[in-house]
């Protein structure tokens, strides 16, 4: 193929002016030199730190690194593969940043709980900037700033807590059955508006549907924004962080411009409700029912104080994260249960026999009832073990050099754990895809404790574990035993009284959903129908 003369004449006048200046000539080789001095010579020097070898993992390819293997579908199910194909730890560098895979219970045991102080670091991407995310702590880096969020987080949602907030969820969870029984085909969108709607109210303390509505539309949309921005190669600002330099009039900056308006939606969800609730506690309005704003408010120092801006902004953030944090990861949760039961019509049956010989047949259960109801929880956890709502949990990243099992760890590696092949781990869990909530208790209904429980990983690990995870444990309980209780739960019929099957499909998203399926849910009988409507 012959270069056109057009092309030829443009290239040539350039070449001249950039050879013609001496300098630039030097340079040009000198930071390509620079450039391959520092990829191979940190590798170099990396496994002479402690003379050990950085842990094994696929081919690497110069510069690009494992760019081109990187798995853009299911990549746990790549990354388990390669666990087996490497052992405890899978070693991956793309554009120069490494990775390291663990893949089993021993190595995110070691590297994520026992060496936490070294691996709570966060990764901080480029397109976090324009999304205006700085406020969000999930993202932050292992601070003492990092710190006062997860305090007084742990102050108002902590264990401790939650008790404060039965109310509420029992209000929403009784307007969510009602609406369940009242229009049982739009079950989807009601269990999300019951979760986002719960959790609004529990974070703002507002029992206003259109208030709380439209903060949930805004933080979905900050939600997408952060999806999409962790999909690898979506944005390529993430690889050349030069691009937020972009400005959003440029002609092609269509991205820029959505990214930016995600960023302002981004600061107003995270400051004008708190805002607002400061006004309210000002002006001596009352909410209706505690709040976790209300809470961090009244535990605020004068502001005459010198530590108040700090801890009016920390108190602001950890307000507005519920939603963000708790929204999709609780409803992707809900909806692998009701998927479950729905495909397993004997394990529903058996979690009703059980239920009914703790409850009776004449009132519906209450969170007392739980700790009774030892099949109920084990579906609780085999659910959440089926179905994995984070394959991959979040990334840590270390910030200092250490070892593991005679392999070097290089500092500001990030860490994966792969939370899924754990849960699918066919030694730990035999035949893994199967729904068997009878594998977490022995022959006397008591739980074996020879099983791995799911609550190792499914909230993450170490300094960085959800913490969220007493409140939506608390709603998930509740939730669960009320609907095995009232309803039936399974596949829907054709035109032609033919069952449509289930499937179980995910995808392949941080927070992982099953893909939308359709249920058939209605109540037992009249009496369990009616032990909802007529409760206040
Ligand atoms: C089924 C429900 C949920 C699941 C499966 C889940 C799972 C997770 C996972 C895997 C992480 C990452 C942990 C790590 O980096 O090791 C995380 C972090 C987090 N979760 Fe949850 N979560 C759930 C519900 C919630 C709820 C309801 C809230 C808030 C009310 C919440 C708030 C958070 C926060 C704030 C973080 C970031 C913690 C940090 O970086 O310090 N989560 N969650």
């Amino acid at each position: 193929m012959s270069i056109p003369q057009q092309l030829l004449n443009e290239w040539v006048p350039l070449k001249q002016a950039v050879l013609a200046r001496p300098l630039v000539a030097a340079l040009v080789p000198l930071f390509v030199a620079l450039l391959l001095k520092s990829y191979f010579g940190k590798k170099k020097r990396d496994i002479n730190a402690r003379n050990l070898p950085l842990p094994p993992g696929p081919k690497r390819y110069p510069l690009v690194g494992n760019l081109l293997q990187m798995p853009q579908v299911y990549p746990w199910i790549v990354y388990d593969k390669w666990g087996k194909e490497y052992g405890d730890l899978t070693y991956l560098e793309v554009m120069g940043q490494r990775i390291i895979i663990c893949n089993n219970v021993a190595s995110i045991s070691h590297i994520f709980e026992k060496r936490a102080v070294n691996t709570s670091e966060r990764l901080w991407m480029p397109i976090f900037d324009l999304l205006k995310l700085d406020w969000a702590f999930p993202f932050m880096n292992y601070t003492p700033f990092w710190k006062l969020h997860r305090r007084d987080f742990h102050q108002h949602l902590g264990p401790m807590q939650i008790h404060v907030y039965r109310p509420i969820i029992k209000n929403q969870l009784f307007k969510h059955l009602r609406e369940m029984i009242a229009n049982p085909d739009d079950f989807r969108n009601q269990t999300r508006s019951f979760l986002g709607l719960t959790i609004m109210r529990i974070g703002y303390g507002i029992n206003d549907a259109k208030y709380n509505e439209n903060l949930i539309v805004k933080a979905q949309a900050v939600n997408q924004g952060f999806s999409e921005a962790s999909i690898a190669g979506r944005y390529l600002v993430n690889y050349l962080p030069i691009l937020k330099l972009v400005p959003a009039w440029f002609p092609g900056a269509a991205w820029r411009r959505h990214l930016d308006s995600v960023g302002r939606i981004s600061q107003e969800v995270s400051r004008v409700p708190f805002k607002e609730a400061k006004e309210r506690v000002q002006n001596g309005v009352s909410d209706e029912h505690p709040s976790v704003v209300r809470g961090l408010i009244d535990a605020l120092p004068a502001e005459s104080d010198p530590s108040y801006e700090e801890r009016a902004i920390v108190a602001r953030n950890v307000a507005a994260i519920g939603y963000i944090a708790g929204s999709d990861t609780s409803l992707s949760g809900v909806y692998g249960m009701i998927l479950a039961l729905g495909m397993h019509p004997e394990v529903l049956r058996k979690a009703q026999k059980e239920l009914d010989s703790v409850v009776g047949p004449d009132r519906l259960p209450v969170p007392d009832d739980f700790e009774h109801c030892h099949y109920v929880q084990a579906i609780i956890k085999e659910s959440a073990r089926w179905h994995t709502v984070g394959p991959l949990s979040l990334p840590h990243i270390s910030k200092n050099e250490d070892e593991y099992n005679g392999y070097f760890l290089p500092a500001g590696t990030v860490f994966l754990p792969n939370t899924w092949a754990v849960m699918h781990d066919p030694v730990r869990f035999p035949d893994p895809m199967a729904f068997k909530p009878e594998r977490y208790l022995t022959k006397e209904g008591k739980f074996n404790k020879e099983v791995l429980d799911p609550d190792f990983g499914v909230f993450g690990y170490g300094r960085r574990m959800c913490p969220g995870r007493f409140l939506s444990t608390d709603i998930h309980a509740y939730y669960t035993m009320l609907m095995i209780y009232i309803f039936n739960i399974g596949p829907r019929k054709d035109a032609n009284g033919k069952e449509i099957p289930l499937k179980y499909e995910i995808g392949s998203e941080t927070i992982c959903t099953p893909a939308p399926f359709l249920v058939d849910i209605r109540p037992r009988s009249p009496k369990h129908a009616a032990l909802v409507t007529s409760s206040a």
